[in-house]
């Protein structure tokens, strides 16, 4: 038996009064759905103009998707998963979960966290705000510290953002920095571990040399799964390596380089960018360079929220037993961003995030609606946080239910790439049968999560669980005689392989196809988007949606 659990509500939380602004009003042609409407997400499943091998969801059985497409082609909409269709910085930014679900929960195209931080560092307000304003005494007068995800993938981190802090902070009066840096290799290359930890090092040099009192290096690191950044509590021992590295100064490897540690740690590519061990940078004598000390300033440097709640909690709260800290410095800690509005967490932020107001979930309770939300724990967050806004816990715990399916701990995804898919269906299912919900959410992670992984066969089998979890849920909505609507948050598994402009697959040294781990951009209808699906959503169940959301991609006769 797989783990399934309910999402508890806090016990002293009240439901939000959400008074009667929210309750929508019925749509004029289209009645009151008695039956429930499924909505379900294949994360990372997308389309792609290249129907050859490197597409795994081309390559993959699907028998039901692809008949849902050949079917009803009337009803099978290509729709925007990127750029300034679901608010980020440009047609060049591909979609992620984050935006993808804000969006299909929102309703409305609302700019970014990318883009927000870049607003407050081009115009230098953000040296201005009360976040600075907090840890600026600290940073002066101690070391800051700085951790986030080293690229430009764009997803959680920039790189230029990061070049922008710490010349802002050296102008401030800041001497003292200390780079604590996860590698990437999801939205990037997955080997360019190296060339990034030698960028920074170039810009390390290069900041020290022209400020001869300044005092800045690398101080610790490790890859992105195994280091700092889970999300969704799928496993602390993540955030526990981190925290150990950057706060601590102990890690299994240790070493004066971070070049040479990240070098040695990636030799030969065995391993991926995202799964390095964490590492430390030590002096002569084997001390950590950048231990958070007392009185230390500490900033995380990404914006995107799923993947720091953990290590802001780590950092912040007083009493904290997810793991044991051995030693918890008094600090003073800022988000780039504040990365749960509902828990304020941090209390400290440099640059207020996107406020995601008048979701559909406020207006679907406040209209009386029953749901129900399901993924596994790598995407339960998805469906529920980000759907809502980046909001965690329950707007109405008497008319909403969130189950989240255990995840498997501590592996790459490509190992097991059916994850969780059938033991979500059977609980969704369950619930779809169950007459007690109107609305019934859930993600099935495979497409992304073993498109992340860059492994083709893999991701194959992927997109086939995900199409069996399909297939027993659209049994399940025909048995009850209810509606579904099946969508994506982004592409990746459609295409797996990094391509020339032709359009041919890059090969390695080797001869080797060049894997691509990273979400797409495929190219789309020119108007519609993710935010669209929401007005849709609720036209389905028979209401009108507020007239401020994207249109509707349906029209009643
Ligand atoms: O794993 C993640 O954090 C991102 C990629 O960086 O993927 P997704 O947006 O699909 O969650
Ligand atoms: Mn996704
Ligand atoms: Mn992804």
């Amino acid at each position: 038996m797989t783990e399934a659990v309910e999402v508890p509500s806090p016990p002293d939380e009240l439901p939000v009064d959400l008074g009667r602004s929210h309750e929508l009003k019925p749509h004029p042609k289209i009645p009151r759905a008695t039956k429930p409407l499924l909505i379900c997400v294949l994360d990372g499943f997308g389309e792609s103009k290249y129907q050859d091998e490197y597409n795994a969801v081309h390559m993959a059985k699907m028998p039901t998707m692809n008949g849902l497409r050949a079917g009803a082609p009337d009803r099978w909409r290509l729709i925007k998963a990127h750029g300034t269709a679901v608010g980020l910085p440009s047609d060049a930014d591909m979609g992620n979960s984050e935006v993808g679900h804000n969006a299909l929960g929102a309703g409305q195209i609302v700019d970014q966290g990318a883009k927000c931080v870049d607003r407050a560092l081009r115009t230098g307000e953000v040296w201005t705000l009360p976040g600075w304003k907090a840890i600026e005494g600290a940073a002066v007068s101690g070391t800051l510290h700085l951790i986030g995800l080293l690229s430009d993938g764009g997803v959680h981190s920039r790189y230029d953002q990061l070049q922008h802090i710490v010349n802002g902070a050296i102008e401030h009066g800041v001497r003292r920095i200390r780079f604590h840096v996860l590698s990437d290799g999801r939205d990037v290359d997955e080997n360019s571990a190296v060339a990034w930890v030698a960028r920074l090092q170039k810009d390390v040099d290069a900041w020290n040399a022209e400020h001869k009192d300044c005092d800045l290096r690398i101080a610790s690191g490790g890859g992105r799964m195994k280091t700092t950044m889970d999300r969704y509590e799928s496993d602390w021992n993540v955030v526990k390596n981190g925290y150990y590295a950057h706060v601590l100064g102990e890690a299994p490897h240790t070493g004066t380089s971070a070049l040479e540690l990240v070098r040695a740690l990636k030799k030969d590519n065995e391993v991926s960018d995202q799964y390095v061990d964490p590492w430390v940078v030590v002096d002569d004598a084997g001390a950590p360079v950048g231990a958070v000390q007392d009185g230390d300033a500490v900033v995380t440097f990404n914006f995107r929220a799923d993947r720091m709640v953990e290590i802001a909690k780590a950092l912040e709260y007083k009493d904290f037993d997810a793991f044991d800290r051995k030693r918890w410095p008094r600090i003073e800690y800022a988000g780039i961003m504040q990365y749960d509005g509902e828990l304020k967490l941090p209390k400290t932020f440099l640059v207020p995030p996107p406020v995601i107001e008048n979701a559909s979930e406020q207006y679907l309770v406040a209209s009386g609606v029953r749901i129900f939300a399901c993924s596994e724990s790598q995407k339960i967050g998805h469906v529920t946080f980000f759907w809502n806004g980046n909001r965690s816990g329950y707007l109405d715990p008497k008319l909403e239910t969130f189950v989240e399916v255990k995840s498997d701990q501590n592996i790459s995804f490509d190992q097991k790439p059916k994850m969780k898919a059938h033991q979500i269906a059977e609980r969704v299912k369950e619930a779809i049968l169950s007459g007690k919900y109107d609305v019934i959410r859930c993600n099935f992670p495979n497409p992304d999560m073993v498109g992340h992984t860059g492994k083709l066969q893999a991701c194959i089998a992927g997109c086939t669980a995900a199409d069996e979890g399909v297939t027993i849920l659209l049994d399940a909505i025909k048995e009850v005689g209810g509606m579904y609507l099946v969508t994506a948050d982004h592409g990746n598994a459609e295409d797996m392989v990094q391509r020339n402009k032709d359009g041919s697959p890059k090969m390695d040294a080797n001869g080797k196809p060049m894997e691509l781990t990273s979400h797409t951009l495929n190219p789309d209808l020119p108007k519609a988007g993710l935010a669209n699906v929401t007005a849709t959503y609720m036209n389905m169940l028979g209401f009108s949606a507020p007239d401020f959301y994207e249109p509707s991609l349906i029209e009643a006769e």
